[in-house]
């Protein structure tokens, strides 16, 4: 006999009970009648969307999510129904998995592992189960497991205790490089031990910080991969299992994981496009200034939206090389979105004016580099503001974590698409970017970077070069590395104390930026919490 399974990868939006309750049912018909499935697997907490975050802390979203889940029961019919929901319980919120069968609550599992690290807070808000659920599909006993479940020994290997001959373990796992491969290898050290083939239904799209790449699998009972769905993309698809003594999965599709650069890319353009849709702007505008970062931003948000969509504006000054301003307009004329050239000179003059008072006596400094920077941001929130578009940051990792960038200026804005991207991926973004169609100048990226806020000014008389500066970051930020741990791995005792200090006293900055998509494993945001008034430091 065989067993067929259907895998939802599908994207849910947070807090639309109403919108995700028809999503669900929608699918499960289709599941049953497209795909002739036994039962149809949602992933974790897919009624609510992930994380639902304070949402869970609310009586009557949690009292409608009960009535939701009951009403997809109700009419279930042909298909069992396995997703993830919010249990309302009195004072005792569960993160569970229900079984739906002929209009019926069958089954109800209760995740086990909370995670409560990193971006993940659910000891806030669920308690843990401690049961198994094996249920009878079809004459199979399937265990359900949540997640993080997997991530630790227990909950897998006590559903095959209990009897399950098949795991279905519902995800809502958040991309970062290489993830796949990490989950892969845990559900493989799980199944080993369990002795029982595997299924992985994961969430996909963007979700505020957090992009979900799907990426669902089977695993046999051996640790083989027998289907892999692709990144990034919903999918509503059968796994068929030949279940004789054994349950064995039968070979499907395997999606080859994407080279590393393609799957950044492609998260960072699927969480722009799910920011900009869930939120409902009519598209983007940022401010083009012929370096590679708003380069790379334009070219981003002109895939995730369509080019007529997006808007830039190029706003000169004194200090503006005549090839940046050509480069913009290259590159908008590229990509085929619209631009305004803008100068900025008359509302900087305007300023310097009606400071002069003031500040007579007292020589030039970074003020007056971060009015230019603040009279862009002026018109730029203009630009957003009339025309109902979002405004995106262009600031990349390297320079958030030292503070390279102008508070209310270049940071002022609604969402930060390059936040956790270091500067030398950027470069290799642009270089994937352009081997699709040439988008960006290629001087825009062999240029020394510059802020263009003085007379000659790179990036490199305040920064060390970002050779070195990226490197270091990764160790003190993604790894929690101590600066003699930085020394000791060869860098310069001075650059390494240096970069540091700057990551520490930015924190401020950091706080006040808009939030912006994890693709490394340690982003800045919920990632990563540091007090911002400090006494600890280097
Ligand atoms: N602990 C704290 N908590 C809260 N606020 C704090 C604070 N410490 C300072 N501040 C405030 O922050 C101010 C300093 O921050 P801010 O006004 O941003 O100015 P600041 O960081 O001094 O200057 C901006 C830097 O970014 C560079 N930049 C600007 C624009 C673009 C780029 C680029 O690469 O694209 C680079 C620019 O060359 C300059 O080095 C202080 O005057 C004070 O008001
Ligand atoms: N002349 C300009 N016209 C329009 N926007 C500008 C201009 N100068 C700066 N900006 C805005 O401020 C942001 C920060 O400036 P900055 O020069 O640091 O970045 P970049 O030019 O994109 O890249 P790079 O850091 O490589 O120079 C730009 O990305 C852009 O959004
Ligand atoms: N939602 C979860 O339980 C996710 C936790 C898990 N370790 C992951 O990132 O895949």
């Amino acid at each position: 006999m065989n067993l067929r399974i259907a895998i939802a990868q599908l994207d849910f939006l947070v807090g639309d009970l109403e919108g995700n309750a028809v999503r669900i049912l929608d699918s499960a018909r289709e599941a049953r009648d497209r795909l002739r499935a036994h039962a149809v697997v949602f992933p974790e907490l897919a009624l609510a969307g992930y994380p639902p975050e304070d949402l869970i802390l609310r009586r009557d979203f949690m009292t409608q999510a009960a009535r939701m889940l009951d009403d997809i029961a109700e009419q279930t019919r042909g298909i069992d129904v396995i997703l993830g929901f919010p249990e309302n319980r009195p004072g005792m919120p569960y993160n569970s998995a229900a079984v739906l069968r002929d209009g019926k609550i069958h089954a109800i599992y209760r995740k086990h592992a909370l995670p409560n690290y990193g971006v993940f807070d659910e000891k806030r808000y669920f308690l843990p189960g401690s049961e198994p659920c094996v249920f009878d599909l079809h004459g199979i006993p399937v265990g359900i497991t949540i997640c993080e479940d997997l991530w630790l020994p227990g909950a897998v290997e006590q559903a095959a205790e209990a009897g399950a001959r098949l795991i279905l373990n519902i995800n809502a796992s958040p991309y970062h490089t290489d993830k796949i491969r990490e989950r892969e290898e845990v559900a493989r050290e799980r199944i080993a031990v369990a002795g029982v083939p595997l299924v992985y239904v994961n969430l996909i799209g963007g979700q505020d910080e957090l992009v979900f790449d799907g990426a669902s699998f089977v695993l046999d009972r051996e640790g083989r991969v027998s289907f892999r769905a692709p990144e990034f993309e919903e999918a509503l698809v059968s796994v068929d299992f030949a279940c004789g003594e054994r349950v064995e999965p039968i070979q499907g599709d395997v999606a080859e994981p994407l080279p590393q650069v393609e799957s950044v890319y492609k998260a960072l353009v699927t969480a722009i496009r799910d920011y900009v849709r869930k939120n409902r702007f009519e598209g983007a505008v940022l401010g083009l200034s012929g370096g590679i970062d708003s380069a790379l931003t334009l070219a981003l948000a002109a895939d995730a939206l369509g080019a007529d969509r997006v808007e830039s504006v190029l706003m000169p000054s004194r200090y503006t090389a005549a090839m940046s301003i050509e480069d913009a307009r290259l590159e908008a004329e590229a990509l085929g979105c619209r631009y305004h050239v803008i100068p900025i000179e008359p509302a900087f003059d305007a300023f310097l004016g009606m400071l002069e008072e003031s500040f007579a006596g007292l020589p030039p400094d970074t003020t007056e580099e971060n009015i230019q920077a603040r009279c862009r941001g002026v018109i730029l929130m203009a630009f957003s503001n009339k025309k109902r578009k979002i405004l995106l940051t262009t600031g990349n990792k390297s320079e958030m974590s030292v503070g390279y960038a102008t508070l209310y200026g270049d940071m002022a804005g609604g969402f930060a698409p390059l936040k956790d991207v270091p500067k030398l991926l950027v470069y290799r973004l642009a270089e994937f970017r352009n081997s699709l169609s040439p988008v960006i100048p290629e001087r825009v990226i062999a240029r020394p970077p510059s802020a263009e806020l003085k007379p000659d000014q790179k990036d490199e008389d305040s920064l060390p070069p970002y050779s070195i500066l990226d490197p270091i970051l990764e160790m003190y930020v993604e790894f929690d590395k101590s600066v003699d741990d930085i020394i000791a791995a060869g860098f310069p005792e001075r650059e390494a104390r240096r970069v540091a200090q700057m990551v520490d006293r930015n924190e401020y900055k950091r706080r006040q930026a808009p939030p912006g998509v994890k693709i490394t494993r340690r982003a800045f945001g919920r990632d990563r919490r540091y007090p911002i008034t400090c006494g600890y430091g280097q």
